[in-house]
């Protein structure tokens, strides 16, 4: 081991493999300006590589221009900043970080988690710049704080955005009943491209709720379809559902708003033309349409028919999913009378194989054309 003169900073004399380093005498300042430039480089890389990979997804997966400016400005903005004396400071070799990797670095399993992931590395390093860049320049910590909350909300933006568009998108939607096998019932649909579950259990104790709440959650992200949760704000609260379905009887579309915020999904069931229109006013972002016949899930509930079919086909300016009765049977019937989207219960939750009912009612709702 080598040693040429004790430095002030012990850290400097470990930093390469235990031998110490020859060190340039260097006043003590000098020193402490090149590990924040060091530190200040390494984040403004990290947060201009993390902006471009949302970046990448906005413009190439979205096609959202608005999305894909926002990025782009952001990384402008802290290029700025990445002057050439900060670059000066880089010494790659000699950084015992780069090795380093988190073993979730090697599996992202979907599009979504390497979204939050990128996020989050670029809200870190906007932190560490903000703190750091106080050392450098008093402007710089206002700067990357001012930036860190843009990012905030160019998350949450993205995110809200992203459930609209899939909520748009969605034909079939499950809405599920108590079961012994509600796992492996509701993966079975999912494998079979269904994109919009929703929880619903009218009698199950809180604790039991919350568990498989959590369960389903995770497993219709994990297959990239979105989840509701029924009657319960607080509910879809704890688990971080995707919203929430909300009947004539459960708290008003307003309430549901205030704690929700507008990027999740509040839902809103209706029978007649007259509850419609109220939904409407009243801000949900879709509408369940039915009974459309009589149904034992909804048992005592009179039947709204087809006409109220017919009356949503030409009357409803957001989401809408005929419920009620619905099966391989009638579907058709259903989409005849005006639907597009249909919600089932029975059809999927007690069907002896749910992928291929699945597929079957989706290739029959896809076949209609999609609304311009
Ligand atoms: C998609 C969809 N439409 C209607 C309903 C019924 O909701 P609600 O009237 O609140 O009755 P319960 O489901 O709570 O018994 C729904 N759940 N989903
Ligand atoms: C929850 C609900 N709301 C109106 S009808 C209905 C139940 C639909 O169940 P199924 O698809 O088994 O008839
Ligand atoms: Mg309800």
């Amino acid at each position: 081991m080598t040693i040429t003169r004790i430095v002030d900073f012990p850290s400097f004399d470990e930093s390469r493999n235990g031998v110490v380093v020859m060190v340039e005498p260097h006043s003590q300042s000098e020193q402490m300006q090149q590990v924040v430039y060091r530190i200040l480089d390494a984040n403004l890389d990290r947060a201009r590589e993390g902006l471009r990979i949302v970046e990448e997804w906005c413009r190439f997966g979205l096609n959202n221009a608005q999305f894909t400016g926002e990025c782009k400005r952001l990384r402008q903005d802290i290029a700025h900043w990445h002057t050439a004396e900060l670059r000066a400071a880089r010494d790659t070799p000699g950084d015992a970080g780069t090795d380093l990797t988190h073993p979730h670095e090697e599996k992202r399993t979907s599009i979504k988690s390497v979204l939050q992931a990128n996020f989050c590395r670029v809200q870190e390093a906007m932190r560490v710049l903000e703190e750091y860049g106080k050392l450098h320049d008093p402007n710089m910590g206002k700067a990357f704080k001012q930036m860190r909350y843009q990012v905030y909300t160019l998350e949450s933006n993205l995110l809200g955005y992203q459930r609209h568009q899939l909520l748009w998108r969605s034909r079939l939607y499950l809405v599920t009943s108590p079961a012994e096998n509600l796992l492996s019932t509701v993966e079975a649909a999912l494998k079979g491209g269904l994109t919009l579950v929703q929880y619903r259990d009218k009698t199950a104790d809180d604790g039991v709720r919350l568990e498989q709440a959590r369960k389903l959650r995770q497993l219709c992200h994990l297959y990239g379809a979105l989840f509701i949760i029924n009657d319960r704000i607080d509910l879809a609260l704890a688990v971080d559902a995707d919203g929430v379905h909300l009947g004539q009887q459960d708290m008003p579309i307003e309430i549901a708003r205030q704690l929700l915020g507008s990027h999740r999904i509040v839902g809103r069931s209706t029978t007649n033309a007259e509850e419609m229109q109220a939904a409407l006013a009243e801000g949900a972002d879709y509408v369940g349409v039915g009974p459309v016949y009589e149904t034992p899930t909804k048992e005592g509930k009179p039947a709204a028919g087809l006409q109220y079919v017919s009356y949503a086909a030409k009357n409803c300016s957001i989401p809408w999913f005929a419920i009620g009765g619905i099966d391989a049977n009638n579907i058709n019937d259903v989409i005849d009378a005006g639907a597009q989207r249909v919600a089932v219960v029975r059809s999927l939750m007690q069907a002896e194989q749910p992928t291929l009912v699945t597929q079957y009612l989706l290739s029959q709702l896809n076949r209609i054309k999609p609304e311009s």
